[in-house]
């Protein structure tokens, strides 16, 4: 008998798979403290969540049964999937259950955002009959830009076209195709935030979307714009919003997410006449809730039972016979995949794994998750994308996966380039793995180089001019970065050359700037192998 501990408020109705199983066994116990979880976990082989309870590694660790959790839901955020990876515990999720209902939620808030809703309920509840102070705007002929075009955002899309507005977004992920069936302008998050009348946020929150808007997006913004965040509380820096909307430059803002949930009393998003909230209710709904138990109680089955399941969050690779030869590689893949997609500019359209060597002559697919999971976690997140679900995403993305013997013909040894295709450019990276050495990159594009991949990279591209790396290595020292490796290369001397420092610190964003003031410089990129 499996013993499945339901912690939150899940819908019974979504549950039934789990309650009628004749070999499961069910207690729904919610509202339990770190403590009290801790304290009863030891016996359950899964254990069931919402967003309230807090799955932290003291309690993973206490649950020495437990073969899965699953998320009634999309964002992981409050399960420590570290923790449950290295207890060998599959976290699941179910990420297309409240999809549409949190895109409702979006306009919800958007209209009430659009018409004073929430604060003229209160007025006339309060026996004000005040017809002059709520003067509202249609959101027809209005610019809607969205940041973040996945299965929320996507939705938000199709819906505001009916609204009659112009929707512009971006997303680094969707092809342009795509968003020409959908009738979305993709363009720049410098012209979303420099032309939108409304905006709206549906990425996760990962270190490049945390504040994505903050200050110097809110000092060059439409005036006048209005802010809806059904997504995640750090998108947008709540202090500069506020600022903004003293300013006049805001209109007004809507959030369903906050930075730290729930909010503190004196949370000044609480108090101010144009900001609307709600508490994390976007994927509230009976349909929603009944959509994501369903589908996780499902996945909960299938590997209680070992039967096959999708939407794994943390799945450890589970490699065929060929583990032992590909085992090296692994690590590898994931790292140039970081590598490409911090070198890469545009929506990705394909992705080609090449090997040579020894590598040519065996079946390569097992290679591939660990290269698309490098790629996606610099958008997606890393915690959303896994060995399990990399192809997966890659597929809902329309990405293009080849997987080929190596074109070059300099490579006897067994190395895997990796080119990534996107709607602007080709770029790719050749790395190799030795035993006696560990990874390494050993070609960026054409240029041969010795790099590891860990740490900070600089790839800088230049005219190839006297004194140039002389005033880069000042540069980087006077900002107090150290250079471990420098190395150069071009393709002819006075032509294009490029420079490939490995520094011990990441550049801050000023000192890349410094660097793309230098008129010679033509292009620099930062790679983080965190
Ligand atoms: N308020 C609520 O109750 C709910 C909130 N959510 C949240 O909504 C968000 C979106 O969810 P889904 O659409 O299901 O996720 P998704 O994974 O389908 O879409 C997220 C999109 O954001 C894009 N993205 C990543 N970095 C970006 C960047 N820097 N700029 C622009 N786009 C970027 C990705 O390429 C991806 O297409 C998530 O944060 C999720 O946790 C989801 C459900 C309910
Ligand atoms: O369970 C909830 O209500 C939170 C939903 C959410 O934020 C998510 O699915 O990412």
């Amino acid at each position: 008998m499996f013993k499945v501990l339901v912690s939150d408020p899940i819908s019974d109705f979504g549950l039934q798979q789990l309650t009628r199983a004749a070999d499961v066994e069910v207690d729904k116990i919610t509202g339990l403290g770190e403590e009290e979880l801790i304290s009863i976990i030891r016996p359950y082989d899964a254990l069931l969540v919402r967003s309230q309870t807090k799955v932290t590694r003291r309690i993973v660790e206490a649950g020495v049964q437990l073969k899965v959790i699953g998320r009634a839901g999309v964002g992981v955020d409050n399960i420590d999937l570290d923790a449950a990876t290295s207890q060998g515990i599959v976290v699941v999720n179910a990420p297309d259950g409240n999809t549409v209902t949190t895109c409702e939620h979006t306009f919800a808030m958007m209209m009430a955002l659009a018409r004073h809703i929430p604060q003229a309920y209160a007025q006339t509840v309060a026996g004000h009959w005040d017809r002059k102070s709520f003067l509202g705007v249609e959101l027809r002929h209005k610019i809607l830009g969205v940041l973040g075009l996945g299965r929320i955002g996507i939705e938000v899309a199709k819906r505001a076209a009916a609204f009659g507005m112009t929707v512009i977004g971006y997303d680094p992920f969707l092809p342009e195709e795509k968003a020409n069936k959908l009738g979305i302008k993709l363009t720049t998050v410098d012209e979303v935030i420099r032309t939108a009348d409304f905006m709206t946020v549906h990425t996760p929150l990962t270190n490049e979307t945390h504040h994505m808007i903050a200050g110097p997006q809110f000092d060059v913004m439409k005036r006048g714009m209005r802010i809806v965040n059904c997504a995640r509380g750090g998108i947008i820096d709540e202090a500069a919003l506020v600022e903004a909307l003293d300013e006049g430059i805001v209109a007004g803002a809507a959030f369903d997410v906050f930075e730290h949930e729930p909010p503190a009393p004196d949370h000044p998003f609480l108090r101010h006449p144009k900001i609307i909230v709600t508490p994390h209710l976007g994927a509230s709904t009976l349909e929603a809730q009944e959509n994501v138990a369903v589908d996780v109680s499902e996945q909960v089955i299938h590997i209680l039972r070992h039967e096959p399941f999708k939407n794994a969050v943390n799945m450890p690779a589970v490699p065929t016979d060929l583990l032992n030869k590909l085992q090296p590689y692994f690590t590898l893949c994931e790292q140039l995949g970081k590598a490409i997609a911090q070198m890469t500019d545009g929506a990705v359209c394909q992705v080609t794994v090449e090997c040579s060597g020894e590598l040519a002559d065996l079946d390569i697919s097992p290679l591939t998750p660990y290269v698309i999971k490098g790629i996606l976690s610099h958008h997606l997140g890393a915690e959303q994308v896994n060995v399990v679900n990399a192809i997966h995403l890659a597929k809902f993305r329309d990405i293009h996966l080849v997987e080929r013997k190596s074109l070059l013909t300099q490579s006897s040894s067994s190395e895997i380039t990796i080119r990534l295709k996107t709607a602007i450019e080709e770029r790719w990276v050749t790395g190799s793995a030795l035993p006696s050495v560990g990874e390494r990159l050993v070609r960026i594009g054409p240029y041969p180089v010795e790099i590891s991949p860990d740490g900070f990279v600089l790839l800088i591209s230049q005219k190839d001019r006297p004194g140039i790396i002389g005033r880069v290595g000042t540069l980087l020292g006077d900002s107090g970065i150290n250079i471990a490796t420098m190395q150069v290369g071009r393709n002819e001397a006075g032509g294009s050359a490029v420079m490939i420092l490995k520094i011990d610190k990441k550049a801050p964003k000023n000192v890349m700037e410094s660097l793309y003031a230098i008129p010679e410089i033509k292009r620099v990129r930062e790679i983080a192998f965190d």
